[in-house]
């Protein structure tokens, strides 16, 4: 689980982010959504300790990433996956290569059994035939499904993902967003979705918030997108469609 209390950050006396609360639980896929420039990335990026806030805390399962120093910072970034925009894949290296890498960079399991999990990984997100082709080789929705067996090669507790549709039609960021929707239950992730995309709010947002010039001005899950006394922005923001 994951708590943000009381979360706060200027740039240059430009309050970005005011005061924002938020409980993200393991298991859960959780969708935060806004419009352009609304903070969402600077938040993100306050969570995963690439940004300091100004005030506030930010607990992963207790500990707080805010008063970390170095090392604890590292210790506790080996807990996260991180799936970003575009696949970010290594075109010199093969689908499998691409997945066995986070494990020889960090692990200290042998070749062999990393080689093993990183096939079962791939067998899991249905890429057990591609194993050996190149980035270039492969579909958009592949790449994406190799990024995926990648950021949980090393079994994260929370997993972060930047708008994981960007550039896929729709029928595939179907797909995608079945795929990290499926993991986060299976291996009990608490995931964090960055996303524009209106078809995922609908579909796998177990607990969306929506942020308004640096405001969680609502949260809810995605039956309660249907409901009547939503927000005048969230409304708004629910009908533009691509936000
Ligand atoms: N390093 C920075 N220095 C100064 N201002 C910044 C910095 N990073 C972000 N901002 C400002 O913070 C505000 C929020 O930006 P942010 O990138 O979080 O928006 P966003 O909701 O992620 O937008 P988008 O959906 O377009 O990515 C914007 O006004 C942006 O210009």
């Amino acid at each position: 689980m994951i708590q943000v209390k009381s979360l706060y950050k200027e740039f240059a006396g430009k309050e970005v982010i005011k005061g924002i609360d938020a409980t993200f639980e393991a298991g859960k896929t959780n969708l935060i959504i806004g419009r352009s420039g609304a903070g969402k990335s600077v938040f993100v990026k306050c969570m995963i300790g690439l940004i300091q806030p100004d005030k506030g805390e930010i607990l992963f399962d207790g500990r707080d990433i805010t008063q970390m120093d170095k090392p604890e910072l590292l210790r506790l970034r080996r807990e996260m996956g991180m799936l970003f925009q575009g696949s970010a894949l290594f075109d010199s290296m093969t689908v499998i290569e691409n997945v066995l890498f986070p494990m020889e960079m960090f692990s200290s399991d042998s070749y062999d059994k990393s080689h093993h999990r990183a096939l079962e990984l791939l067998d899991r997100v249905g890429l057990a035939d591609a194993a050996d082709k190149y980035p270039a080789e492969i579909s958009g929705g592949m790449m994406k499904r190799t990024a995926i067996a990648r950021a949980i090669a090393l079994n994260p507790k929370y997993l972060f993902c930047d708008e994981p549709n960007s550039g896929l039609d729709p029928k595939t960021s179907t797909v995608i967003d079945q795929l990290i929707y499926e993991i986060t239950k299976e291996y009990n992730i608490t995931t964090i979705v960055n996303t524009h995309d209106m078809n995922s709010v609908h579909a796998i947002g177990d607990k969306i918030i929506y942020i308004h010039h640096g405001i969680k001005e609502w949260e809810g899950t995605s039956a309660d997108l249907s409901q009547p006394n939503l927000p005048e922005s969230v409304v708004h923001f629910i009908n533009a469609g691509r936000l």
